[in-house]
């Protein structure tokens, strides 16, 4: 990569204040925030004018009121960094704020396209709007989308979305993630249907201070690789540039968020790493080159290069103005101030090692050269080599291989086709005016279909790859494959149509037979749970710990056989593994002691005295409480407590054998 010299730069803050929404309207709550545009500046009542400290007093790069719209707060905040990605930059736009402050309203907004469509839309809008008119430059535009919920990090467009990825490190230092799923998209509609994939995704959930609250922090990111051409100046570059659209969870007061159970837990997770970002935030800006505590969540791991790195970062801090959430205005714009003075250091990413369109550009050039290798009639043996993996997964390379599969299948049905094509032309001219003598179809040898065939799987290919990049209006137009033969291009269009839609119905398919199987392993897991919890409970209740501590003592798990044995006497276990691994035989003596009469308990109990002689009385031990297991387990199918089964034994719990049992120690 070409190492750009770089300056740095602060982080931009920008405070929003929403308006009064209707419940407080209703409430008829009091607002005392000023806000002041010419000044940039917003104030809260009381503090000190004197004390810095107690100042109650903010100026920012730049504040926002109530009255303002989506479009303007983009203009202003947004389009100068989307500006920059595109010329490869990476840049990150953050909101934070009390929850139900405006946090999503502001990056997503409202709607897809109306006017209260928000920052993401917009970017989107930008990008593809500059792609079209730019001049003699190709761009690709990948995507990914991921959530970090209760610290857990989350791909919104797999499959499985519950799935944990994991966060890793490049030897540079830089931060990515493993497994996280890349699309490549080529218009406004793409990218827009791929938001909505992953919105769908996305945890939210109610609570008192917001109807659609935020459960997670979200990151959807856009890679724009653009490159410009060789000139007789230049030899051409490749700079690509990473767009980080940030969605915080909101800080909450539990008290105030009324959050309960599972959203209680969220809210601790949440306010852990928000308070994990506040310390990065305030160790970047003591302006010493002291230690940053990145590593003490993985939101701030996410956010490393954006706080104190290489990016073109902005903070969006969203604000309440009803005087109820005074407090929490205060610490909102108290922390939002210290980000201030953070300093980054972006520089454009010139020629990286690792961009894709250079790739896919070698592969167009690759196919292009066979494409025309084929067409001079040369065997094209080598056209079915693998497309190299980058890692970017897109719907057209799922349909290209259904249309690979199909074009194969084709041809095996030609093939099996032409002995009796052959009896036929043997019994004289064809009925079917395609293949009259003379035409190009009465021509056709295996070799000649051979070769239509590399045609159009290479001509297939090239538009596949050239579909993925975008040209600025003024550019040239792709080589052949643009203007493509016009049967192929049929054939193509009318596979893809019929083979997209048929994958996306097998993906569907596959997709609820997963859940299916999802939902089945979920309540057998349950159900185990339960059975040992039973047993667990009956073991507790019924056999005396002092027995039970010696029988763990005295036992061995024994690997080969999958099963506990006696050990020898002398040796010693570990007491801890013992004790874990001593339950499935806990379990099952606790199934003979229910079997049993008081006195066959006894017995059983001096029985299973662990005396040192012969092991084989041991092992019949173990299969006699093994049988007791099967046992216990349809009592537990019977559901009945262990109270239950002792009262229909007429038992006493423990205590009845317990002396008889410590005599065992
Ligand atoms: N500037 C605004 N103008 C109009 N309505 C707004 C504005 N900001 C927020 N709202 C409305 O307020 C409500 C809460 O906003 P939003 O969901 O964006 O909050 P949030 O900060 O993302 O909350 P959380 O952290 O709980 O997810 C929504 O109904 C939203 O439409």
């Amino acid at each position: 990569m070409v190492e750009q010299k770089s300056k740095s730069e602060a982080v931009r803050v920008v405070v929003r204040c929403r308006p009064l929404n209707s419940k407080e309207r209703s409430e008829d709550r009091s607002t005392s925030l000023k806000i002041d545009q010419t000044t940039q500046q917003i104030s809260l009542p009381g503090g000190s004018q004197t004390d810095a400290s107690l100042s109650r007093l903010f100026t920012f790069d730049s504040v926002f009121g109530p009255e303002c719209g989506q479009g303007d707060l983009f203009h202003s905040t947004a389009e100068p960094i989307v500006d920059a990605v595109l010329k490869g930059f990476n840049g990150t736009i953050f909101t934070y704020g009390q929850t139900g402050a405006g946090k999503t309203f502001t990056m997503e907004g409202d709607s897809i396209s109306g006017p209260d469509r928000g920052i993401v839309p917009r970017c989107f809008e930008q990008i593809f709007d500059s792609i079209m008119h730019s001049e003699n430059q190709e761009f690709l535009v990948r995507v990914s989308f991921l959530e970090l919920y209760n610290e857990e990090l989350r791909d919104l467009l797999a499959r499985n979305v519950k799935g944990k990825l994991q966060l890793r490190e490049k030897s540079s230092g830089d931060v990515y993630i493993k497994g996280l799923h890349t699309f490549v998209v080529n218009s406004i509609e793409d990218i827009s249907r791929v938001l909505q994939v992953g919105k769908k995704s996305r945890t939210v959930g109610k609570t008192l201070m917001n109807e659609d609250s935020s459960r997670s922090h979200s990151i959807f990111t856009l890679t724009v690789e653009g490159m410009t051409p060789k000139s007789d100046k230049d030899a051409g570059h490749i700079h690509v540039g990473t767009l980080n659209l940030v969605d915080l969870a909101g800080s909450e007061r539990q008290s105030k968020s009324g959050t309960t159970g599972d959203r209680f837990k969220e809210a601790t997770n949440i306010n852990l790493s928000l308070s994990a970002l506040g310390n990065v935030i305030s160790a970047l800006s003591d302006g010493r080159d002291g230690h940053v505590p990145y590593r003490e969540s993985k939101l701030t791991r996410l956010l490393q290069s954006s706080l104190g790195g290489n990016t073109k970062t902005v903070m969006i801090a969203t604000v309440g103005p009803a005087d109820y959430n005074l407090e929490e205005t205060l610490s909102t714009l108290r922390y939002a101030s210290r980000a201030k003075n953070i300093q980054n250091k972006p520089k454009i990413n010139e020629d990286p090692k690792d961009a894709v369109l250079r790739d896919y550009q070698e592969q167009i050039a690759r196919l292009k050269a066979q494409l025309e290798e084929a067409k001079s009639g040369k065997p094209a043996a080598s056209i079915l080599g693998e497309l190299p993996s980058h890692g970017v997964q897109s719907i057209e390379e799922i349909v290209e291989q259904e249309v690979r599969r199909r074009l194969q299948e084709q041809a095996l049905q030609q093939e099996l086709q032409q002995p009796m094509a052959a009896v036929n032309s043997a019994a004289g001219p064809r009925a079917d005016a395609s293949a009259q003598p003379g035409t190009a179809e009465a021509h056709r040898t295996p070799a000649s279909q051979d070769q239509t065939e590399s045609r159009i799987e290479l001509s297939r290919r090239l538009a596949v790859l050239e579909k993925k990049l975008l040209r600025g209006q003024s550019a040239t137009p792709a080589g052949p494959s643009a203007q493509p033969e016009q049967d192929i291009a049929s054939l193509e269009s009318q596979l893809s149509n019929q083979t997209y839609e048929a994958t996306l119905r097998q993906l569907e398919e596959a997709q609820s037979a997963r859940e299916t199987e999802e939902r089945q392993l979920h309540d057998k897991v349950m159900a185990l749970r339960e059975e040992l919890k039973f047993k667990e409970d009956l073991i507790t209740k019924l056999v005396p710990a002092g027995y039970r501590a010696k029988m763990m003592a005295s036992l061995k798990w024994d690997e080969g056989q999958r099963r506990w044995v006696q050990q020898a006497p002398g040796s010693c276990l570990d007491a801890v593994a013992a004790r874990r691994k001593a339950r499935p035989l806990l379990s099952g003596l606790a199934g003979s002691l229910l079997q049993s009469s008081p006195s066959e308990m006894n017995a059983l109990l001096t029985d299973m005295q662990p005396e040192p002689e012969t092991i084989e009385h041991h092992q019949a031990n173990l299969q006699q409480t093994q049988a007791a297991l099967d046992a216990i387990f349809r009592i537990a199918q019977d559901n009945m407590s262990s109270q239950q089964i002792a009262a229909h034994h007429g038992w006493k719990p423990a205590a009845q054998f317990s002396s008889q049992a410590l005599q065992l120690a």
